[in-house]
This record gives C-alpha cells, sequence and structure tokens, in this order.
C-alpha cells in the first residue's frame, strides 16, 4: 500500500517509495503496470498558463468547455471553468485539477510543516513531485496512446496556506455510507497532526443546513471514538442546495477549505459551489470525497463502504440460502440496494456462490415465456429444488406500474418495490398458473448494509481518501475529488466525477435471452 505508520502515532500518511527511474523506464515501453506512475518532467516539456510552477515550454493546452449540470435551486449560474487539460507525447494527456494560483495571482507559499514534524520527517523525501501523475488505463496496446492521466494525491512540498490562516469545514450529504465518520475523523486528525491547523468546523445535515447556525467544533479528541459507529456524526440530507446561500456562508464565516464528502450528487453541487467561489476570486479550497454504497461514481476504483456493504449482504444471502434450501421448493429472494446501478448485488452474488439468479437495473429481464423469468425458476426448481435471487432494488422498474414517477428532494427517482412485486408475481405465477406449490422468503435488508461502520479495509481506504484531500487542499488545489484510480491516490476534476454515472455494464434491451444470457452468471456463482 501507499502508506506508512508514522512511529509515534497512528495516523499514516501518503508516502512514496517509488523509483521514479524504475517508473520511467517502465513507461517508456508503453506498458504501464497497475501501479504505474508516470512522471511528466522526464518525457516531455509541458507548461500551461494556468500553473506557474510548471517552469518549461509549453507542449499544447487543449481547453474544452463542459456543462457543469445543475440541478439545483441555485439562483446564481456562474461561467463554468474551462478543463485544464495537457497533452504530452505519445497521446498523454493529464486532466488536471484547478489551483488557487489560477484565478488568485501572487500567492504566498510555505514549506510544509509536515518536514518539521518528527512524527512525519521519513516524509521530507517522500514529497510527491509536482509531476507525478496516475495512469486512468492500465491495459494499453503497444502502438496506442497513453491516455488521460489524473494528478498524484500526496503532500507536496510546499503549500498555500499557513496553518493558523486555515478555518477548514466538513459537510456529508446524501444517503449513509459505511465509513463516513472514520473520513471525517481522518479529515480532522490529518489537519491538526499533520499541519497544525486548529479551526475545524462540522457542518450539521448536509447542504441544505450549510447557510443555517448549525455547526460543531472538531478536534481529535471530538472525533476520536467516531470510526467505530456507523452513519455520520454530522447528520446527512437530501436536496436544499442553494450555491449562493452556501458560498455567502463560507465567506462570511471566513472559510477556506471546506471538505465535502458524498455522492454523485453532493459532487455535482460541491462542482457549483467551487465555480461560485472561483468567480468570487476567494481563496477557498473546496475537495470532495466520493462516497456511495451503489459505487456509481466513475473512474474511481470503488466508493468507500461499498466492500464493507457487500460483506454485510452475504449475511441476508446466507439467510436466503439457508431458508431455501431447507424446504421442498424453497426460493430464496434478497433486495439489494443500488438505484441506478448493480454493483452490490452483482459483487454480493459473486462472492456468495449461493446465487442462481442476479436481476440488476443495467439488464432489463421480463417474465412470461421462453426465456423469462418464471421459465428459468421453474428449471432450476426441478434441477437442484431450490433456488436463490438476488434483485437490485433498480431492476426491473419499468415493469411496474407506469405511474408517476416520484423523486426525492435531491430529485433522484423514488424507487417501486421490486422486491415486493417480484415476490408476489412468482407466488402467483406457480401457484394459479402452473399449480406448483413453492416456498417463497423474501429478505429485504434495505439500509442495514449502510448504515453500519465501515470493514477494516474501508477503514485504511478512509484514511487514505481523507488524507489526500487534505494534503490537496493544503497544497492549494481545488475543484478536486479525491479518488483511487488503478489503487493509487489521486486529484480528479470535479468534471470528470460528475460527467456520467458508473454502471456495471451499458444498458442493454431486452432480449427473449435475457434468462439464459445471465445462466453464466448464476452457472458460476454456484460452482
Ligand atoms: N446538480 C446538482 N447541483 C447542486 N446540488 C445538487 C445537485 N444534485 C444533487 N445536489 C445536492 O447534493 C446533495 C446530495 O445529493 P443526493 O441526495 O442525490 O445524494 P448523493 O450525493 O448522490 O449520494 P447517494 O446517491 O449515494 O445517496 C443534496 O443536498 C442535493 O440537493
Ligand atoms: O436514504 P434514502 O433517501 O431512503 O435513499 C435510499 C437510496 O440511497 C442509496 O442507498 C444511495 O445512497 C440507494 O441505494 C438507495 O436507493
Ligand atoms: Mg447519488
Amino acid at each position: 500500500m501507499d502508506f506508512v505508520v508514522a512511529p509515534s502515532s497512528c495516523h499514516s500518511l501518503l508516502n512514496h517509495s517509488h523509483n521514479k527511474n524504475n517508473i520511467l523506464y517502465r513507461s517508456h515501453f508503453s506498458v504501464p503496470s497497475s501501479a504505474g506512475i508516470f512522471s511528466l518532467r522526464k518525457f516531455t516539456s509541458v507548461s500551461f498558463r494556468y500553473d506557474h510552477r510548471y517552469r518549461r515550454g509549453c507542449s499544447r493546452i487543449v481547453c474544452t468547455r463542459r456543462r457543469v449540470m445543475d440541478s439545483s435551486n441555485s439562483p446564481t449560474s456562474p461561467e463554468v471553468s474551462k478543463p485544464k487539460i495537457v497533452t504530452g507525447p505519445g497521446g498523454y494527456v493529464l486532466e488536471d485539477v484547478p489551483h488557487l494560483s489560477d484565478y488568485i495571482p501572487d500567492l504566498l507559499t510555505y514549506p510544509n510543516p509536515l518536514q518539521d514534524n518528527p512524527a512525519y520527517s521519513v516524509v521530507k523525501q517522500y514529497f510527491v513531485h509536482v509531476d507525478d501523475t496516475v495512469p486512468q488505463k492500465v491495459v494499453v496496446h503497444k502502438d496506442g496512446p497513453r491516455g488521460i492521466h489524473f494528478r498524484r494525491a500526496g503532500p507536496r512540498q510546499k503549500v498555500y496556506f499557513d496553518s493558523d490562516e486555515v478555518h477548514a469545514c466538513i459537510v456529508t450529504c446524501g444517503g449513509l455510507c459505511p465509513g463516513l465518520n472514520t473520513v471525517i475523523r481522518e479529515i480532522v486528525c490529518g489537519l491538526f497532526h499533520m499541519y497544525g491547523v486548529k479551526k475545524v468546523l462540522g457542518i450539521d445535515g448536509g447542504y441544505r443546513r450549510f447557510y443555517a447556525k448549525n455547526t460543531v467544533n472538531l478536534n481529535p479528541k471530538f472525533v476520536n471514538d467516531i470510526h467505530k459507529r456507523g452513519g455520520t456524526i454530522l447528520g446527512t440530507s437530501r436536496g436544499g442546495h442553494d450555491t449562493s446561500k452556501i458560498v455567502d456562508s463560507i465567506q462570511d464565516r471566513g472559510i477556506n477549505q471546506v471538505y465535502i464528502i458524498g455522492g454523485d450528487g453532493t459532487q455535482r453541487g460541491a462542482s457549483v459551489i467551487f465555480e461560485e467561489i472561483r468567480r468570487r476570486g476567494l481563496k477557498v479550497s473546496v475537495a470532495g470525497i466520493p462516497k456511495t454504497i451503489d459505487n456509481d461514481i466513475p473512474v474511481i476504483d470503488k466508493s468507500f463502504g461499498f466492500d464493507t456493504a457487500v460483506e454485510e449482504a452475504q449475511r441476508a444471502i446466507n439467510a436466503a440460502h439457508v431458508e431455501a434450501e431447507s424446504i421442498e421448493n424453497g426460493i430464496g429472494l434478497v433486495k439489494l440496494m443500488g438505484r441506478y446501478s448493480g454493483f452490490i448485488a452483482m459483487h454480493a452474488t459473486l462472492a456468495s456462490r449461493d446465487v442462481d439468479c442476479c436481476l440488476i437495473p443495467e439488464s432489463p429481464f421480463y417474465l412470461e415465456g421462453p426465456g423469462g423469468l418464471y421459465e428459468y425458476i421453474e428449471r432450476q426448481l426441478k434441477e437442484n429444488g431450490h433456488m436463490v435471487i438476488v434483485i437490485a432494488e433498480g431492476a426491473g422498474q419499468e415493469l411496474l406500474s407506469e405511474s408517476m414517477t416520484l423523486k426525492d428532494a435531491s430529485g433522484n427517482k423514488l424507487l417501486k418495490d421490486v422486491g415486493l412485486w417480484i415476490s408476489q408475481k412468482i407466488k402467483d405465477y406457480f401457484s394459479k398458473e402452473r399449480k406448483i406449490p413453492i416456498n417463497l422468503k423474501y429478505i429485504d435488508p434495505t439500509y442495514m448494509i449502510r448504515a453500519i461502520p465501515s470493514n477494516a479495509s474501508d477503514n485504511v481506504y478512509c484514511t487514505l481518501l481523507a488524507q489526500s484531500a487534505v494534503h490537496g487542499a493544503m497544497a492549494g488545489y481545488t475543484g478536486f475529488t479525491s479518488g483511487l484510480v488503478n489503487g493509487r491516490q489521486t486529484y480528479i476534476p470535479f468534471s470528470r466525477i460528475i460527467e456520467k454515472q458508473n454502471k456495471t455494464m451499458k444498458k442493454k434491451r431486452p432480449t427473449k435471452e435475457f434468462v439464459t444470457k445471465r445462466l453464466p452468471i448464476s452457472i458460476e456463482a454456484r460452482q
């Protein structure tokens, strides 16, 4: 892994033990491994007008305008900043993140206080080089382009904030997810212990409470135990994002680092907050930390809390399997979260090996006739005497009643209960039409998989994400999401994070062969 534990404390931080020459050597052959880190400096003389720290002549700058979606009530509609895209030889592209110095001239810099901190003295030799970037794609062809890269996360030699000047705030938005408290804890502890920051404010209740008076002063003592609890100590909410009120509140309170933890909606909100801050010319870094158990945020390897949720889902699947195999023609049916993407259902299925059929939103299905779900269930019952079905909550929504779609406060589709619906349909079909007695047990663990504390690996992951965000904000980066790309911590521009949703696969049209197409998963899952 990419961090060390400092001897005199338990606070890990990003460390860089790579031999750049080796890595450069490898990448000259265009064979980036999953650990491939490229150093821009050695390949090409790239600089660009946004960042004066790049000293060399300009290779080429491509600036295209991307629209940032904004479904908020915000009256402010600031000019969207241009993505910072740098190209280099061999089809190298850096999708860079904004920096405070892009729009504020003559900012003072300070030596990173980590280098004088005895607990972190090892860091001195491992500061991230300003040109280190991480490839998005590690599978490349010999003659193919090197492709898109993101800026590598981690501590920089110079920072753009004096520790005493920092006044940070943290907000959590959207649905719960295991690990939220760990991220909060590690932002607070990272700021205090690594950078000597003393002022960190918790915003109580998500975006909609940002401009109310509900805040809590956070310090390492206050957050010491919170990673052992599920949920978020700061509370969360949906809807109520008002860009100008939020930025007014940031300005009025003298906040200059904003840490925003949340899913795709939250990152969209963070993006418009960043744009408004930039428009007002404020020295405020905006850092996002991606959160969602649905794992529907693009670019990143996975979102924190996802593994914990999948693990918890196993308990429901195990119960469904035990119930199903204990009775004649037993069917265990488990509904799992996953509004638009079926990652939880798919991973829980693959992990369990007890699931015969997994239904996800990306792959439409039908019930009757050849290749339909009923036919598949009947065959499974004949062959095995029992079966387990996992269904993601967003699957089959198009089969339920066509009545008006309701939305939640954030504008997300409110789903109909596909689990109850499909249970009833299966029962009716086998008892009334086929006269085959079946025993269907329906288990809906819903919130149980996301309201729990994060497991060990998610805790480590949350710590790295949080500390990366802190290093990035201190280094003056802004408008970025801290994310893992090919196993490396990176800074990804908001524009990339909010561009689209992450899916298990492209949505398919329903076909006659849908269940048989699903068979390989089912068969594989049982072997
Ligand atoms: N386009 C947008 N512009 C500004 N704010 C937004 C936008 N979309 C959503 N938000 C705000 O972001 C917050 C969280 O959004 P949402 O409820 O969709 O959850 P999320 O962050 O996607 O997390 P999850 O889906 O995992 O629960 C809400 O307060 C919502 O108002
Ligand atoms: O918390 P709420 O509003 O009930 O939302 C539930 C939704 O949130 C998610 O857990 C994502 O956070 C979805 O899987 C689910 O559909
Ligand atoms: Mg979402």
